[in-house]
């Protein structure tokens, strides 16, 4: 197995490709940590405490996890974090209550809402009222307006896509994406719609998959970029990977084991499809730690763009 180090990260074309028979399995923690050091340092050179807010509803417990881990890198690198637990019962008028507070506090900087939300709560309400400015998941009609019209330079970019581009990017240099088809597996809001969007502005040629695609295997294996996110194990199978692709894994799904053991696993049937591609992320260790490093790079920029309006303004 080749691990692929950010030393080595612009991986020629001809590289990768002589790598068919030995995937490059992209390494998403080394570049997500590579990520964190250039936050860290930004951030100390700015001489800035960003603040960063998540808000956690009800007890859903992998979305503890996921929470709990943000709260821990934002405190890594520098940030002062503080985290919501509000119990499952709470009524969207309260988190649009605390989401108004967060909004006026001039020490936090951005606001994260971790989704799904219980069934009471429009979720479309809540992110919608957040500040665009602090909207560091970039979900806001603000930031996918700036995001779908290529106005990318002061928009706050969906951390998961953001960090998928940058793991392609890690073995392809932006000519060489440039032209190439890709074919994003899933059209969510969160993720396929601006992973989509994102490979448009590296002028990819772009096909969306969904539930409602006719052939969908037939369209996937004409693809030079693969991005699976639908949430079904084993969903993108050996043959529909054109050889030599590059493929990046978005799903986070928890199985049993035949031996009763829970595993974490992806769309991509990873142990067939490797033979077959030039690079490729695993699960776990591909793009979830990228989308937590994203996160924190969202909120560093939102943090530096909020302290030059305010010496503009004084
Ligand atoms: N690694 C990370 O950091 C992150 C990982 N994830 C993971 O990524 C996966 C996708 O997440 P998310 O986008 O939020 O999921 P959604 O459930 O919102 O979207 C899934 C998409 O897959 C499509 N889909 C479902 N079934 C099929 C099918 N049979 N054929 C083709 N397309 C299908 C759906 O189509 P339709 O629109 O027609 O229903 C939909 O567009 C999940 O496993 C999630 O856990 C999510 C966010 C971050
Ligand atoms: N408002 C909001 N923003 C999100 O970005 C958001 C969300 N809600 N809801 C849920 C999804 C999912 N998501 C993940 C983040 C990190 C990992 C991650 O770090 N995964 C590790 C493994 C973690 C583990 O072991 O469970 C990995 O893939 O290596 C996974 C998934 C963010 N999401």
């Amino acid at each position: 197995m080749a691990i692929a180090p950010l030393s080595s990260s612009k991986l020629s074309a001809s590289n990768s490709k002589s790598q068919s028979c030995d995937a490059v399995i992209i390494d998403g923690k080394q570049v997500a940590a590579d990520v964190i050091e250039s936050v860290k340092s930004r951030r100390a050179m700015a001489d800035i405490v960003p603040g960063l807010a998540v808000i956690l509803v009800g007890n859903n417990a992998a979305s503890s996890v996921y929470v709990r881990n943000k709260s821990a890198k934002a405190e890594e690198c520098g940030f002062a974090s503080q985290q919501f637990d509000l119990p499952v019962d709470t009524s969207e008028q309260e988190v649009l209550e605390l989401i108004n507070s967060l909004n006026n506090d001039t020490n936090i900087h951005g606001i994260l809402v971790q989704l799904p939300l219980p069934k009471q709560i429009d979720s479309h309400q809540v992110i919608q009222s957040i500040a665009p400015e602090k909207d560091v998941d970039g979900f806001h009609y603000l930031n996918t307006g700036k995001l779908t019209t290529g106005d990318t330079n002061d928009a706050l970019v969906p951390c998961t896509p953001a960090g998928s581009i940058q793991l392609i990017k890690s073995v392809m240099g932006a000519s060489e994406l440039s032209g190439k088809h890709a074919v994003v597996v899933g059209r969510s809001n969160i993720v396929g719609k601006p992973m989509a969007s994102l490979l448009l502005q590296e002028n990819c040629t772009v096909t969306v998959i969904h539930s409602r695609t006719n052939n969908p295997g037939e369209i996937c294996r004409q693809a030079d970029i693969v991005v699976a996110a639908v949430g079904i194990p084993n969903f993108i199978k050996e043959d529909w990977i054109k050889q030599g692709a590059v493929v990046i894994d978005v799903g986070i799904n928890r199985i049993t084991t035949d031996e009763g053991k829970t595993k974490l696993v992806g769309d991509v049937d990873f142990e067939n499809v490797r033979s077959k591609v030039s690079a490729i992320t695993p699960v776990p260790g591909g793009v979830g730690p990228m989308t937590i490093s994203m996160l924190m790079q969202n909120t560093l920029d939102a943090a530096i763009r909020g302290k030059s309006l305010i010496t503009k303004e004084s």
